[in-house]
């Protein structure tokens, strides 16, 4: 049986141990760096494309894993349209509980006004950084959307305290059978999705729950 610690519940961010601490790497405010604890397998569907699910029970709060690529700053993808595999890094919105994002809990004080203003402020606010998994990246990046997820996203800070550079780490939501597909809300905002021309995208959403908002985008 693998040993781990777990979750319980999503979170607005994570500060975790890191390089900077005199901890070693078996502190156990290191949950989600010791890579991956169960055996993941890419396959692929009648609709979706590629899908992940796992050979293992995965119990709820497990972390499963991490979304990796490059680094990018926003601004430079604006020209990129026709890339499946982006994370924009908005540990904000998912806080403050705006554009899609589920609030979490938290009292992390980040931005200041009424919540309104925050709010506001939020949404008019790009995200700056995102991870790019195109050309790099792990089995994360075949990880579908659904609007009943078994996944939650986790924004993680372990080896600096900059949100808009979290870690992107995925955890179980519900004790998780072997087989089953994995998945989380990529919580896009509806008319947030352009093409180069600057007209809406949409993207029907095949996720076969009985919560499902008909569209990703
Ligand atoms: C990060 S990729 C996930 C892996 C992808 N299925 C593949 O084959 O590489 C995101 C893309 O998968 C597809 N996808 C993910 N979830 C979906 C869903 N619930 N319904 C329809 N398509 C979905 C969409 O094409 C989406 O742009």
């Amino acid at each position: 049986m693998v040993e781990f610690f777990r979750l319980i519940k999503a979170k607005d961010v994570v500060y975790e141990c890191g390089p900077g601490c005199s901890c070693g790497s078996k502190c156990i405010n290191r949950v989600s760096q010791h890579g991956l604890k169960f055996q993941l397998e890419v396959y692929r569907t009648k609709v979706k494309g590629w899908a992940v699910r796992s050979w293992d029970l995965i119990p709820a709060g497990a972390p499963v894993c991490e979304y990796t690529g490059l680094l990018r700053r926003n601004a430079e993808m604006d020209s990129v349209h026709d890339n499946d595999y982006i994370f924009d890094i908005d540990c904000l919105h998912t806080m403050h509980g705006i554009d899609g994002r589920e609030k979490r809990e938290g009292d992390v004080p980040v931005t200041s006004g009424t919540p309104e203003q925050v709010d506001a402020t939020l949404r008019e606010s790009d995200t700056e950084f995102c991870i790019d998994a195109g050309s790099c990246g792990n089995v994360t990046r075949f990880i579908n959307h659904s609007c009943e997820p078994n996944l939650f996203v986790q924004c993680i800070l372990s080896s600096h305290h900059d949100l808009r550079l979290a870690r992107i780490v995925l955890f179980a939501a519900d004790d998780i059978d072997p087989m089953t597909e994995l998945t989380y809300d990529y919580a896009y905002r509806l008319g947030s999705v352009t093409d180069e021309d600057g007209n809406v995208k949409e993207l029907e959403c095949h996720c076969g729950t009985s919560e499902c908002r008909g569209r990703l985008y």
